[in-house]
């Protein structure tokens, strides 16, 4: 597979003092960048201090949520939004950390999906704290040890993550942010002939996602699972003739080579993630909210509390249901809808909709994420 380095002809002077100039004008243009972000730094500190003496949290969702927005509505480019938008998650981190770094409980370990979601929405720096499952995320953030937490909601093929559907239902944890994370798989080694592999590791719902791949490009392996595909990389680190699915990130970490990368069977494969906190977020313009609720077990129950929504021109986004567990054969209905709790119609179709059902909780209003691809 290695191919013969090809050969890079030397630049002509004239290209190499043109691209002099220009290297000087970019260590010009980065000078001023670290002043204008240490500008931004202390702006923050000041904040910092305010919101301390105020009582009010570091971490302020909606605020990042419209600047980002702001950003990316005046950008002409070059950068793309995509790239604009990632820097500036990083510099909001950096500004964040200076004030308090922000504890992020997330499900573990390093550098599977949910590390990159985490990174991926409260920048690097920030305090990262890996999870054994979800009902761990979950007591992080209730007891305070972390101030928020990330928790997988579903999946774009394999839906619902009950999980922490079923924590949503007792934790009084509010829902502050949503993220959309591509889960692009890719198939690591420590060497770089297919056909020597004899064994692929990964989480069961890794390979589910890559079965038909497997089957085309790898059908004389056996799969093995693992408890995540972080776990599988090291497995595949530590195993001559094997390989595993997950993130790059963990071939990365773990030195193996990258022999393909979109082997997931449905190029558009992306999970939803919820943050979890203990603060109320306002209004930022590009809001959802969650809320959960139970109907009775009469005919027309769960119609009349739609009725309610539909009547007032609220969009529903998702609509979930979940036994209860309490009783057998009762459902809780997790919907999302568009708007913010306290917008005027989303506040009375709230009102209405309480008066139909036995319980009713939001879980939250957060500013909408967005959806990459
Ligand atoms: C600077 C602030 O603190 C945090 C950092 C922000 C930023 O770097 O722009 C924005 C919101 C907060 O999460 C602030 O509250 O404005």
């Amino acid at each position: 597979m290695n191919s013969a380095p090809s050969q890079i002809q030397p630049p002509s002077d004239q290209a190499q003092t043109a691209i002099n100039a220009l290297r000087e004008e970019i260590d010009q243009v980065d000078r001023e960048l670290m002043s204008l972000l240490n500008q931004r730094a202390r702006l923050a500190l000041d904040i910092g201090r305010l919101k301390k003496n105020a009582g009010l949290p570091v971490f302020v969702p909606e605020r990042e949520s419209d600047l980002l927005d702001k950003l990316a509505q005046g950008n002409h480019g070059p950068l793309p939004n995509r790239y604009l938008v990632s820097v500036f998650r990083e510099v909001i981190s950096a500004c964040r950390s200076v004030q308090q770094p922000l504890k992020v409980a997330f499900l573990g370990p390093e550098f599977t999906f949910s590390h990159q979601a985490a990174v991926q929405h409260f920048g690097s720096s920030c305090g990262m704290a890996p999870q054994s499952g979800i009902a761990e995320v979950f007591r992080e953030v209730e007891s305070g040890r972390c101030q928020v937490g990330l928790v997988p909601v579903e999946n774009s093929g394999e839906g619902a993550v009950g999980a922490s559907l079923d924590q949503f239902m007792t934790t009084q944890l509010k829902v502050c942010g949503e993220v959309y994370t591509p889960i692009n798989h890719v198939l690591m080694s420590q060497g770089d002939d297919l056909d020597a592999i004899t064994t692929v590791y990964s989480h069961p719902q890794a390979l589910a996602q890559c079965r038909g791949w497997l089957t085309r490009n790898l059908p004389q392996a056996r799969v093995a699972e693992a408890p995540s595909t972080a776990a599988a990389a090291r497995q595949a680190a530590e195993t001559p003739g094997s390989a595993a699915i997950g993130a790059v990130a963990a071939a990365r970490h773990h030195c193996l080579k990258v022999l393909a990368e979109g082997i997931q069977d449905y190029t558009y494969n992306t999970t939803r993630f919820l943050v979890i906190g203990k603060q109320d977020v306002p209004p930022c313009g590009q809001d959802k909210t969650s809320i959960v609720f139970l109907t009775a077990h009469r005919p027309g129950s769960l119609y009349k509390a739609l009725g309610e929504l539909a009547e007032l021109g609220v969009n529903l986004s998702r609509i979930e249901s979940r036994p209860t567990k309490d009783r057998p054969w009762e459902y809780a209905f997790f919907v999302d809808l568009n708007g913010h709790r306290q917008d005027p119609e989303v506040a009375q179709a709230l009102a209405a909709l309480e008066s139909q059902v036995e319980r009713l909780r939001v879980l939250g209003s957060f500013p909408a994420g967005e959806m990459l691809s």
